[in-house]
């Protein structure tokens, strides 16, 4: 399988290539240059399969060419019999139309760790074949720096410095990245938002001076391989559901626009979904760019979702470069426009693609505490506030009548509740407790630097403490 980049002139790599370049050369992100596509005869006989065997089925043409069978195999077998339930990602009722996606049973507690526990043993497996080290360069509003923590602390081929903004993410979050032993973890806390730390994340791989000393890696969903490995629980709950002679509509808490965008490439592989809807909080710049073409960004406001405070949102130009006919050159274009104004409209065909499949809703905070009291009430269900943004834009759009009664609606659970426990506690009452397996969070000793806001300041850390390689 080849990648291509959404800006045009990057090379064109393979997966191998792809998975280690993090983002493309020329600012863009890469993409498979076609969709694999599966029969619906295909999909039907994978109904059944546990996670680990459809998660290879799914995943098999992308890797083409960089993975054998057996590789790929085994690394799914390694990954996904490693989770906390044996469905990896069960699927829970609330209702008769209302279904819960449980995302959260690996090791960091958010749907992060079903990519980048794979991620991780990717990295580890085209290294060694190449005899290299990669120094990663994240951002995280709190739940992508623990799970890729998690996943390559101690490698040796590795090191990561994961930027976090300060005072920004919830403790249990800043916990989990921040008790990691491990000698290759760095955790910087910059001034700022995490739109801040991404902007700086982005602009080290265009900056020569880093880029000309150390060899970059992204943990993001700028990676590819990210939203490979999560389009995988799509297909394995629609199948569930009924799916492919049964079409279900997913509502997706959205930020950083890669969990819905890994729906968006089941349905281009031939899963029959209804809609992606696209859940925003009061950060709502892609609810905008969906229901009236205006993708502009203003300050962050801070919320009882912060992993969601975001307002540049990296893959929704994937979305935008597929949609508007894949020109990489007029992308760019765009996209340079953006980074100057911050503000774009979308093109007829970019705002016609993403309309005949995503519909958006926000939420704000108390349409989220309501989510969480319904799911409560009437399932018995505690439920994170991330997924309580999700879940208010399932309802609404069952009861609106968007989505037909017959067609399930499945929110993704995005995060354990536990991570949240002051915002759960004022919502319902109840204060949810991390499970065993985190182990004992709060007696371990934190570990972090902090630094300016500035892409200087960050930019020198790095290149100062990166071992040389
Ligand atoms: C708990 C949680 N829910 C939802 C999201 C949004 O997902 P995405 O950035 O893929 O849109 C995030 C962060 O990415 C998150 O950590
Ligand atoms: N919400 C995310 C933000 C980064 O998103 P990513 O999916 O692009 O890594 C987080 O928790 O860090």
């Amino acid at each position: 399988m080849e990648y291509i980049s959404t800006r045009g002139s990057a090379p064109t790599l393979d997966f191998e290539g792809a998975t280690l370049a993090g983002l493309a050369s020329d600012g863009g992100l890469y993409l498979p240059r076609e969709w694999p596509r599966f029969t619906e005869a295909e999909i039907r006989a994978m109904r059944g399969r546990p996670y680990p065997e459809l998660a290879a089925t799914i995943m098999r043409p992308f890797v083409a060419g960089s993975l054998t069978d057996d590789e790929l195999d085994a690394l799914c077998h390694t990954v996904y019999g490693d989770f906390g339930h044996a469905a990896v990602t069960p699927l829970v009722q609330l209702d008769q139309q209302q279904w819960l996606l449980e995302l959260f049973h690996g090791p960091t507690l958010a749907f992060k760790d079903v990519a980048l526990q794979m991620l991780g043993r990717l990295f580890e497996t085209f290294l060694d074949r190449r005899d290299q080290q990669l120094k990663i360069v994240g951002a995280t509003s709190g739940d992508t720096g623990s799970a890729a923590i998690r996943a390559v602390a101690g490698l040796e081929r590795v090191e990561i410095f994961m930027l976090h903004p300060k005072g920004k993410v919830s403790d249990v979050q800043r916990r989990q990245m921040t008790t990691v032993r491990a000698p290759n973890v760095y955790n910087l806390a910059i001034e700022g938002s995490f739109d801040d730390a991404q902007a700086h994340v982005k602009r080290m791989f265009r900056d020569d001076d880093v880029t000309g000393r150390l060899q970059l890696g992204a943990v993001n969903s700028i990676n590819w391989a990210r939203l490979m490995a999560q389009v995988v629980y799509y297909f394995y709950s629609a199948l569930q559901l009924g799916g492919p002679d049964r079409t279900v509509a997913y509502s997706v808490p959205t930020g950083n626009f890669g969990d819905v965008f890994a729906g968006y490439v089941a349905a281009r592989m031939g899963l029959p979904i209804e809609r992606l809807i696209v859940a925003t909080n009061v950060n709502d710049i892609l609810h905008r760019a969906i229901s009236e073409g205006d993708y502009s960004a203003g300050g962050v406001t801070p919320t009882i979702t912060p992993s969601m405070d975001i307002q540049v949102s990296s893959n929704f130009e994937r979305l935008l470069f597929d949609c508007g006919g894949r020109d990489g050159m007029a992308m760019a274009d765009q996209m340079h426009a953006f980074e100057a104004s911050k503000s774009m409209r979308l093109t007829n065909a970019q705002s016609q693609g993403a309309s005949a499949l995503f519909t958006s809703l926000r939420a704000d905070q108390d349409d989220t505490n309501r989510a969480l009291a319904w799911a409560h009430r009437e399932a018995g269900q505690v439920i994170d506030p991330h997924t309580g943004v999700g879940l208010h834009a399932g309802i609404t759009a069952g009861a609106s009548g968007v989505i037909a009664p017959d067609v399930p609606i499945v929110t993704l659970a995005t995060a354990h509740p536990a991570k949240f426990p002051d915002a759960v506690e004022r919502a319902i009452g109840v204060r949810p407790g991390l499970p065993a397996r985190v182990g004992d969070l709060f007696g371990r000793e934190e570990r972090f630097i902090e630094l300016a806001g500035d892409y200087e300041t960050t930019r020198d850390f790095v290149l100062q403490n990166a071992a040389s390689a």
